[in-house]
């Protein structure tokens, strides 16, 4: 079977990834790219200053980008992958969508909106038949599925891990964030090197909101969201990529060390083709992850946990996990093959 994929916002920081999962990729073939005015009707080699480390695909290279419309696409594609600026995505990721596109899309747009599946499919698969109530209630042949923000998905699976065996009353959560997490033009060397900022815009209530939505039950027709209490602090640190964070959780049945790292390494993963093979590795050196050892872990595809300590009422660990990919494209990748076989492209 072969997918016909497109890519919005094809240049960005996530666009470029997204470029790099799907040029080797068995099932999924790059159709359209699509990116701004100011780079439409450039080569994508041209348009996209490629900053991967990896050389960027010949083939891909050659390609023209166009511009992000419905009609600048063709019209055969079978799924668009969307890493848009959230204001942009909210105005034309509906556009494609009502003209029949099904779209996996990585922006912070409608996330939370009660007919939109978000899904890290790991966790709550279950959750893409929202698309029957989508469909129902937008009048759409298409879809809009969405993947959580980068340090929501860092967190998820090891919560899921402990909600599942204990149950959770309460999480906290720090973050020291990668500069990719900001896309390219995001922080600039002056403000980030030899420093750290201890806010960034709107990604407390992302994580607050997000993952108790991807930690409810879905019934068939609307997502219960997880009554857990989620507080969040989030910081900018001088690393490139790799989301490292402290996490505090309460869980309902007590829970030993040893109990909450089994309970992590053996949650499992998919049999899709970018699941890693385990979701989730503890470490027991206290030291790591680390997000320059640790990043990369499954081909940045995996969650890298540590640090698990008893602690008044619960536990402590720290998390780590790539936000470009599997924070991000990989994310969205992860949905496509998901939408695949359930069926909806
Ligand atoms: N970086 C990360 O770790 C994560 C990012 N995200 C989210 O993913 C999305 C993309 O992020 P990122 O790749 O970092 O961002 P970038 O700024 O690096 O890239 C943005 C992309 O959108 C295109 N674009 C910008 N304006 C327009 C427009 N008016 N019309 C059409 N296309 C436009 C750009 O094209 P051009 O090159 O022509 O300007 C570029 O392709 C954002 O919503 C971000 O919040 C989510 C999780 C993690
Ligand atoms: N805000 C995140 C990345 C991001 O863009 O998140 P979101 O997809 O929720 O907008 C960071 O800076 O690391």
């Amino acid at each position: 079977m072969t997918v016909a994929v497109g890519i919005l916002g094809a240049t960005g920081a996530v666009g470029q990834r997204l470029v790099q999962l799907l040029a080797p990729h068995p099932e999924f073939e790059i159709r359209a790219l699509t990116a701004s005015e100011a780079s439409a009707g450039r080569s994508y080699g041209d348009a996209s200053k490629w900053r991967i480390e990896s050389p960027i695909p010949d083939a891909v290279a050659e390609m023209t980008v166009t511009e992000t419309t419905p009609e600048a696409v063709p019209d055969d594609l079978d799924l668009l992958f969307s890493s848009l600026p959230s204001d942009i995505g909210r105005e034309v990721e509906p556009a494609f969508c009502e003209a029949g596109y099904v779209v996996s899309s990585n922006s912070s747009n409608a996330r939370t909106a009660d007919d939109v599946p978000l899904t890290v499919p790991e966790v709550n698969a279950d959750h893409i038949d929202l698309i029957e109530r989508q469909r129902d209630e937008r009048g759409w042949d298409g879809a809009l599925v969405k993947n959580p923000n980068c340090s929501t998905i860092t967190m998820v699976p090891p919560l899921a891990a402990l909600d599942d065996a204990f149950g959770l009353d309460r999480v906290t959560v720090a973050t020291l964030q990668a500069v990719s997490g900001a896309g390219y033009d995001g922080v600039t060397s002056m403000e980030i090197i030899d420093n750290a900022i201890p806010h960034i815009g709107g990604e407390e209530n992302k994580m607050e909101t997000e993952s108790r939505k991807l930690l409810g039950e879905f019934d068939g027709a609307s997502v219960s969201w997880h009554d857990t209490r989620v507080e969040a602090s989030c910081n900018r640190i001088p690393t490139l990529d790799g989301h490292l964070e402290n996490v505090w959780v309460e869980t309902t049945a007590d829970a030993t060390v040893e109990e909450a790292a089994e309970a992590m390494e053996s949650y499992p993963s998919l049999e899709l083709y970018s699941s890693p093979d385990q979701l989730v590795h503890v470490f027991e050196d206290p030291e790591r992850p680390q997000p320059r050892l640790d990043r990369t872990l499954e081909g940045g595809m995996a969650v890298a946990a540590g640090g698990l300590r008893s602690t008044d009422g619960g536990l402590q660990f720290n998390c780590l996990a790539h936000n470009t990919l599997r924070g991000a494209a990989g994310a969205s990748l992860l949905n496509g093959e998901l939408l695949a076989e359930k069926g909806y492209i």
